[in-house]
């Protein structure tokens, strides 16, 4: 397959309007008070379509098997994964099919009101050069087909993974062929398992039998994967140990904070992990101390990339960076240093948003990094700096927050629906309430900006009789693993929490995620509300605001190319409005 400048670019367009085109193609049956501007929008979406159908059909989840497991367009029951669970959460979400003026809101290719996504989207990364991939990589339907090997294939089954994602389809013959790489796919789309397959392919029990032939010369740790908090750590691990499975999941070690060093060290010593899965700062403590040998590893994942490559991180990453598959003796400059000489170790950045800056650090790797999405694979060095799109205040491209929104578009999921409504801050809580009851959703992740207003918000949840919990960083790590176990298991309704969460999480049940406060930019945005609607799943985020913050959401609407819809919820019923009246 060849890509072009231009394909990539109508890909980008097509997959941003094809998304459009999920929200509203779906037959929803809800009070609209007005369609008009919508159907404008499912013009372009439609177009877009079209433009990458006239290039052979595209490859979505839905084309894989991976479609026939979460069922695509259905109201689907939500298989809870165990807890108690009140009879009333077995359905997934309800928008409205009981209102008899109800309307379908079908596609109208008419009405040019709404402004269409193109014109939202920025006109970013112009690429130049293309890269020849094999066709093959983008029609996998098993993992047979990307010669993975045998012993990590049954593990696969085992679990239940028949057939990888697209993004899982494109990474993982790329990583196999030796490239640093930059992965960005949307959330909930699979990435995890893009770069540890390969990985697992490689070192380890299940490794093919070429590498099982030099697996004595080598030894000790062998990939270090580097998250921002200790939930995704954590999650990373148990996604490791179950590939791994019961009798080698001592092979992976965390690292992360807040748990006891000393144990984490010991562990390091008698089990002899050949994969490290930790926080930034707890991997460079470690490894100061003199007690994590990584000069020999052979890859180092940064999940989350843009997050760990922020200011925060800084002097722990600097070190990881230096450290991890090096020789020892070397010296940086800056953060972005180490990236520039290559060792043996290969780098994957993995993010659902990457903002040029990454594109830019990744470039200084050598060994020809390239940028896997979903439906292409470009050299990295062929990227040029994104272009102002948006307005003549988004006009400086160079700037970081140009940069970072930019980041976030195509970084959510096709079958996300997006809503926002007004309400006074005394009143967020009712509103939040009637949103909950008017979609029956029953499993809800709703982002708060501080802590002290997050729990007051816990307790009147709990007040108007609905089970909810908190988790935040006040929260010890065995607090924060309790919690998340028991909403993962249906204990709670409602997970009231801030940033932390944001990133990472995976609670495939999720099927509303609410932002009590504005989340602070697109790039935020797009993670809070990539919480639902996992893997193809049906998900709804709406966003509660006051009237003078709505411009805001209108804003982050255009930077991320989404219909994120005006309504409010009266009558146990969700009502959408048109937009004139709300602008
Ligand atoms: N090939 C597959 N078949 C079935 N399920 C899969 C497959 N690959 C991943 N999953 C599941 O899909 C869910 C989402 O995967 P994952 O957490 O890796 O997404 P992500 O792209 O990293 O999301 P985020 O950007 O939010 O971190 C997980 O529950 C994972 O176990």
């Amino acid at each position: 397959m060849r890509l072009s400048i231009g394909q990539v670019h109508r890909n980008v367009l097509a997959l941003a309007s094809s998304r459009s085109c999920f929200v509203l193609g779906d037959r929803l049956s809800f009070r609209m008070l007005s369609q008009q501007r919508a159907a404008g929008f499912h013009q372009t979406a439609w177009r877009g379509s079209q433009i990458v159908e006239d290039r052979g059909s595209p490859l979505t989840l839905a084309s894989l098997e991976v479609q026939s497991k979460v069922e695509y367009g259905k109201k689907e029951k939500i298989a809870r994964t165990g807890g108690p669970k009140p009879s009333s959460r077995g359905s997934s979400l309800n928008v409205k099919p009981r209102v008899s003026s109800s309307l379908s809101v079908k596609p109208r290719v008419s009405s040019p009101n709404v402004k269409p996504a193109k014109s939202a989207l920025p006109k970013s990364a112009g690429v130049k050069k293309t890269l020849k991939v094999d066709e093959a990589l983008f029609s996998a339907k098993s993992f047979e087909e990307l010669g993975l090997p045998p012993l990590l294939i049954d593990r696969l089954n085992k679990e239940g993974l028949t057939a990888p994602t697209e993004v899982q389809s494109a990474a993982i013959p790329i990583i196999a062929q030796k490239h640093d790489v930059v992965i960005q796919s949307y959330t909930g789309s699979g990435k995890t398992l893009a770069y540890l397959l390969p990985i697992l392919s490689e070192i380890g029990p299940l490794k093919g039998p070429m590498e099982q032939d030099n697996s004595e010369k080598r030894s000790g740790i062998e990939a270090v994967i580097v998250a921002p908090s200790r939930e995704l750590g954590m999650q990373i691990v148990r996604e490791v140990e179950k590939i791994l499975g019961p009798n080698d999941k001592r092979l992976v070690q965390q690292l992360v904070g807040g748990a006891n060093r000393s144990r984490q060290e010991e562990a390091l010593k008698k089990n002899k992990p050949i994969i490290v899965v930790g926080t930034p700062g707890r991997i460079s403590e470690i490894s100061a101390a003199g007690k994590l040998q990584t000069h020999g590893c052979r890859f180092l994942v940064l999940d989350e990339v843009d997050q760990l490559l922020s200011f925060n991180y800084r002097e722990d990453m600097h070190r990881i960076l230096e450290h991890v598959g090096r020789k020892s003796g070397t010296t940086s400059r800056d953060i972005l240093g180490p990236l520039a000489r290559r060792s043996e170790r290969q780098t994957i950045l993995v993010s659902a948003t990457i903002p040029f800056s990454v594109i830019r650090a990744a470039r200084s790797w050598g060994h020809d990094p390239v940028l896997i999405r979903a439906k292409s694979v470009v050299p990295l060095d062929s990227i040029t700096v994104p272009r102002p799109a948006l307005s003549q205040a988004d006009a400086n491209s160079s700037s970081p927050s140009n940069s970072v929104n930019q980041a976030a578009v195509g970084s959510l999921p096709p079958s996300l629906e997006h809503y926002y409504c007004t309400a006074k801050a005394q009143h967020k809580v009712d509103t939040l309430r009637r949103c909950i009851h008017a979609l029956e959703a029953q499993t809800v992740i709703a982002f708060m900006n501080n802590t002290k207003p997050l729990k007051d918000v816990v307790f009147k949840l709990k007040a108007r009789g609905i089970e909810a919990t908190e988790l935040h960083g006040d929260l010890g790590k065995l607090a924060r693993s309790t919690v998340l176990k028991k909403f993962k298991d249906g204990e709670f309704r409602v997970l009231v929490t801030n940033e932390l969460s944001a990133r990472g999480l995976d609670v495939p049940e999720c099927d509303l995620v609410v932002n009590l406060d504005l989340p602070t930019d697109s790039t935020h945005y797009a993670h809070r509300a990539g919480r639902t609607g996992r893997l193809g799943r049906k998900g709804i985020v709406v966003t509660i605001c006051e009237e003078n913050e709505a411009f805001v959401v209108r804003k982050m609407r255009k930077q991320l190319a989404v219909a994120i819809k005006p309504c409010e919820f009266t009558e146990g019923e969700l009502v959408v409005h048109k937009e004139e009246d709300v602008e």
